[in-house]
This record gives C-alpha cells, structure tokens and sequence, in this order.
C-alpha cells in the first residue's frame, strides 16, 4: 500500500535514475501526445468500471489514472505543489 505522495516520490526518483526495464521511463520516453491519451483511455475505463462494473473494479481503475496523471506531471516537470495550489 502507499500514498499518492509515496507513489510520486518513487517515480521522480524512477524518472531521475532510468532504471532498466521501468514502465514509467518508456512512458516518459513515449511522451505527452502518448501520455495523454493513456490519461483519456483510464479516464474512460474507470467510468466504465463506475457505471458496470464493480466498486472494487472502479477502485483499481481509479488508481491507474493516479498514475497516469503523475506520469503526465513528471512528463511536464510539474511538482505536487503545482497541482496542490488549485485544490
Ligand atoms: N502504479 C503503477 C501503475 N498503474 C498503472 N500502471 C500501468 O498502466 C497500465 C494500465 O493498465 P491497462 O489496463 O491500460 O493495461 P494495458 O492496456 O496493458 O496498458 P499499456 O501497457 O498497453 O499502456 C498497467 O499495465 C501499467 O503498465 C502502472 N505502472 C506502474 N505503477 C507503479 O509505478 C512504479 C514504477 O513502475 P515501473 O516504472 O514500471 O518500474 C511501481 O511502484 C509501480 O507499481
């Protein structure tokens, strides 16, 4: 289990470090046209999950979008702060 703040602290690093094998890292790679529509497809898939599936469906979706989001913010050079401010 970890936070949003854990999860984005590890993909900073992740970003920072470019370990092997790293999802994140082919995604930042891929860019913001790709990261973009993957924001728009979990977008899409966690109010499917909403309206047809299960709760706990929509909960696991609901957390892939968290990470595609913060991919986006790492692709930009966003920190939490930046997104905070408009809370
Ligand atoms: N939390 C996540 C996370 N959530 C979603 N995803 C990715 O988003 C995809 C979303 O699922 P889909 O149903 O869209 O799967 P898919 O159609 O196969 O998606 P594509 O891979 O084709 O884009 C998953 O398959 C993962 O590739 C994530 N990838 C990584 N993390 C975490 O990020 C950290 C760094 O991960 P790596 O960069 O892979 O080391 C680790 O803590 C991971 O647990």
């Amino acid at each position: 289990m970890k936070t949003f703040e854990q999860l984005f602290e590890e993909l900073t690093e992740t970003k920072r470090t470019r370990p092997e094998g790293s999802g994140t890292v082919a995604r930042l790679d891929a860019g913001v046209h790709s990261i973009g529509k993957k924001v728009v497809e979990e977008a899409a898939e966690v109010w499917m999950a909403a309206e047809y599936e299960s709760k706990e469906q929509a909960a696991e979706e609901i957390s892939q979008l968290l990470y595609h989001a913060q991919v986006m913010m790492l692709a930009l050079d966003l920190e939490l702060k930046d997104v905070y401010r408009y809370l």
